[in-house]
């Protein structure tokens, strides 16, 4: 199938009834026989997999060809629920290794909700087996790894999509295009937000993992010294071998969306750091729970964040980007305020160019025209703003603990991060009542980073590359890009 522009390209099809019911013959590779059917395999159940499973079902003439998950339990809940809706012919079939999936020559492409540590091992396994790869953010979970993705793909061509589903918003790409043609002037400072109220996750000991769980193939490439409950499910995300804390968590989101609106020939920053703490949960969590965090690009350009995930009274929670420019205007909550006025006026711009079909769609139409420049978030997108987190996470693990108080804040000259750090400072002092008696934050270093070798240079380089890539298990390495 030759391919066409995004805009145009699911003109005309329709909207679909979910096939559970196909069973394919093709060799692999290419999605070529009857009806270009779409044969998928789904890693990773418990939460988002399930998501993953209505989107392609939801897709005409796509097949579930694969559920893959480590715990048996998971396995044969999601088989139930998917017999239920195949009425006696379904042909999906359970599988616990990714690995044995990837060896079956029908199998099109992989969709892939397993936890963070698993999703660039998994990408590049994929692109090596000639599968196109969905893959849920972040796509890496360390820089170098990243990378490896990255040649993966441009080594073998598939379709790789990252599970960045704003990617798919038209009205986000028309305002990015606005705002990078000047609409508004130049953008200064492309800020995102990931404040969602959560709890500690308690203390859980060391135990053996349960029967019913492969721990093997569950840690994958993650050095894990012992098992605890805290792992599994769902809070590996406040574990540095497994997730990368809620900046690159729900906060991938937003990291994209900002560095999307950046101009477009910037890749990597230049320099980050973060300032924040896991405050107020006594737990056994190790990623931070409050963060005020900066890059600057190589154009002057920067990318602010904010973590707020401590819960209090009159909460504000906050999941969105805002956009302030040089001239002194800004873009907050869909309202452009003109420089100096706060009188906000709606922003009102043209749809953007995005393969249509939100995420799950687009992502078959990449498929089915075996074009990866049509994936919404591709490979690219993926790294680079997976990176744009890791940095500022870097930052704050190479941090030293400093009294809470907002001296805390070393922004040099940075008259802008001083100002929102400071918005974020009176939160936990006034909001959350952290004491400035006895509570720290953990200062990061200003970090130095080469978009062209991808490793950190000048002050703290050392400490920083050791960051850049985590060690992983004999059975699971990430092979090195040159061997991709
Ligand atoms: N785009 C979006 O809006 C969203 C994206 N996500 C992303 O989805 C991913 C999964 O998150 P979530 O579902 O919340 O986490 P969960 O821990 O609830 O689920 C992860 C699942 O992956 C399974 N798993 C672990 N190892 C493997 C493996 N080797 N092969 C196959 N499956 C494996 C787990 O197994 P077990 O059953 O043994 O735990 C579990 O079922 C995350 O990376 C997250 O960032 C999540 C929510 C929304
Ligand atoms: O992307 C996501 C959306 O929100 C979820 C719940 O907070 C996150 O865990 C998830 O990873």
């Amino acid at each position: 199938m030759a391919a066409v522009s995004r805009r145009h390209f699911l003109q005309g099809t329709s909207a679909a009834a979910a096939s559970l019911l196909l069973t394919g013959t093709r060799a692999s590779g290419k999605v070529d026989g009857a009806n270009d059917r779409v044969r998928i395999a789904v890693a990773g159940l418990n939460g988002r997999g399930k998501a993953h499973l209505g989107g392609w079902l939801g897709q005409d003439n796509v097949e579930v060809a694969y559920v893959i998950d480590p715990d048996q339990r998971v396995l044969d809940g999601t088989m139930k629920s998917l017999a239920a809706r195949a009425d006696g012919k379904l042909t999906t079939k359970p599988e616990s290794d990714i690995r044995r999936v990837l060896e079956d020559p029908t199998v099109d492409a992989i969709s892939i909700a397993a936890p963070n540590h698993w999703h660039s091992l998994m990408t590049i396994w994929g692109a090596q087996a000639g599968k196109h790869v969905y893959v849920e953010k972040p796509m890496s979970h360390d820089v170098v790894e990243g990378r490896v993705a990255v040649e993966a793909q441009k080594k073998y061509g598939v379709v790789v999509q990252h599970g960045t589903q704003r990617r798919s918003d038209a009205k986000i790409a028309g305002l990015h295009e606005a705002i990078k043609a000047g609409k508004f002037g130049r953008l200064k400072i492309s800020y995102g937000y990931c404040c969602k109220p959560r709890g500690g996750i308690g203390f859980k000991s060391p135990s053996d993992p349960p029967e019913h769980l492969d721990w093997t193939l569950w840690k994958g490439p993650a050095q894990i010294d012992q098992y605890h409950g805290n792992y599994v499910h769902y809070n590996w995300h406040w574990f540095w071998e497994t997730g990368n804390g809620d900046l690159n968590n729900q906060g991938t989101h937003q990291l994209d969306v900002a560095r999307w609106a950046l101009d477009d020939d910037q890749t990597h920053p230049v320099r980050a750091m973060a300032i924040g703490g896991r405050f107020q949960w006594d737990d056994q969590g190790e990623t931070p729970n409050t963060m005020f965090a900066l890059a600057e690009y190589p154009n002057g350009q920067y990318v602010f964040f904010n973590v707020r995930n401590v819960n209090y009274d009159d909460y504000e929670r906050q999941v969105e980007n805002e956009y302030y420019f040089e001239d002194g205007g800004k873009i907050v909550r869909g309202l452009y305020y003109p420089p100096g006025s706060k009188k906000g006026e709606k922003v009102s711009v043209e749809p953007g160019d995005v393969t249509p079909g939100g995420n799950w769609g687009s992502f078959i139409a990449a498929v089915r025209a075996n074009d990866p420049s049509m994936a919404n978030g591709d490979v690219y997108d993926a790294h680079y703003g997976c990176v744009l987190g890791h940095l500022m996470n870097n930052s704050y693990r190479l941090g030293e603990q400093v009294p809470f108080n907002e001296k805390a804040g070393r922004f040099g000259d940075n008259a802008d991060a001083r100002e929102h750090f400071l918005k974020l400072h009176e939160i936990m002092e006034d909001g959350v009542g952290v004491p400035e008696d006895g509570a720290e934050y953990t200062v990061g270093p200003t970090l130095t980073f080469d978009p062209e070798t991808e490793r950190h240079v000048g002050e703290h380089a050392s400490e920083a590359n050791t960051l850049l890539k985590d060690p992983n298990n004999a059975e699971f390495q990430v092979p090195d890009a040159a061997d991709v």
